[in-house]
């Protein structure tokens, strides 16, 4: 297997949209260009940073068929395909498989708290579709509403197209456990990029990151100094990264408003959220603008 791929900083895609809160196939075109540009290994495209719950299956089949038409071939490319219904879902595990996507991901089916038997059931329904595709189980129990469980991933890995979880749990003890019992070819990403460092001391094979697309330079700087053996000095940039965060995350709009308006100052523009997450007020222009000076310097550092 190809796991290489995998390893490495992968920031979650953002929903981009036109100035009327449309899908731009440009500005998905071009964030995924600008990402390229900036030396990460991958991208997630259409996971809970992409907005994915607030759009039709459609509006994600054009925006995966636009970032593999950018950067197909060139990034690993994992699509994150879950729809809450198994048959929407199954869709686009087969749009994505015709695009040859590296791998497609789902959470599992959120509101109603299945049981593991309905949850394994779904996930390989949608795995099914991509009989071709890598699968990636993707872990997020505080939004989900149901958590990744040993015996749970022990079924699925009678799958053989299931490679890895992506881990959004977060104690960071679930990442030594998926990765102990899931082997050393198994690929176990972090998901808290407020947990990056802690996530590789504990087995993580790389990360997918929410925040990751607003600051590549500081995730990747974390990636090589915690495998050139400078610990201390990755665990430096991570508290700067989470500075940032919690200055994100302190408007009264979305985190997702926060990024886009901070991607907009360094010279992307992919429009703003869309409803009902709430957008940036006046008031948040300055955080804005704080969050994305404390980017510069700690790049600059
Ligand atoms: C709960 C959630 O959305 N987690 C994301 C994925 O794991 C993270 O990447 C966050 O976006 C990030 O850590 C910022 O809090
Ligand atoms: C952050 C992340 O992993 C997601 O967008 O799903």
């Amino acid at each position: 297997m190809e796991l290489k791929k995998y390893l490495g900083v992968i920031p979650a895609f953002y929903a981009c949209y036109d100035d009327a809160g449309n899908i731009s196939p440009e500005r998905t075109r071009a964030l995924a260009r600008y990402l390229l540009g900036k030396g990460v290994k991958g991208l997630y495209v259409g996971g809970s940073s992409g907005e994915c719950i607030y759009q039709s299956v459609q509006e994600r089949k054009v925006i995966l068929e636009n970032v593999m038409a950018e950067v197909g071939g060139k990034l690993t490319v994992i699509a994150h395909v879950a729809c809450n219904n198994t048959l929407d879902s199954q869709e686009l595990a087969r749009h994505a498989e015709s695009l040859k996507v590296d791998a497609i991901a789902a959470i599992p089916p959120i509101y109603f708290h299945l049981p593991p038997y309905g949850i394994a059931e779904y996930w390989n329904d949608i795995s099914a579709a991509a009989p071709n595709t890598d699968f990636i189980i993707y872990n997020i129990p505080q939004l989900a509403g149901v958590a990744l469980t040993p015996a749970l991933l022990a079924e699925m890995q009678k799958n053989p197209r299931v490679i890895g979880v992506k881990n959004s749990s977060m104690p960071t003890q679930d990442i030594q456990m998926w990765k102990d019992q899931g082997g050393p070819d198994f690929v176990v990403m972090n998901g808290p990029d407020e947990q990056f460092v802690s996530g590789l001391a504990m087995g993580a094979t790389g990360g997918i990151g929410g925040t990751f697309a607003v600051m590549p330079e500081l995730f990747l700087k974390v990636w090589g100094l915690f495998y050139a053996g400078k610990v201390a000095e990755a665990a430096a940039v991570q508290n700067d990264i989470c500075r940032i965060i919690y200055k994100m995350c302190s408007a009264h709009g979305n985190l997702y408003a926060v990024v886009k308006a901070i991607l907009k100052k360094h010279g992307c523009d992919i429009g703003s959220v869309r409803k009902p997450l709430p957008a940036l007020i006046d008031s948040d222009l300055t955080v804005v603008d704080e969050a994305s000076a404390m980017i510069d310097a700690a790049i600059a550092k």
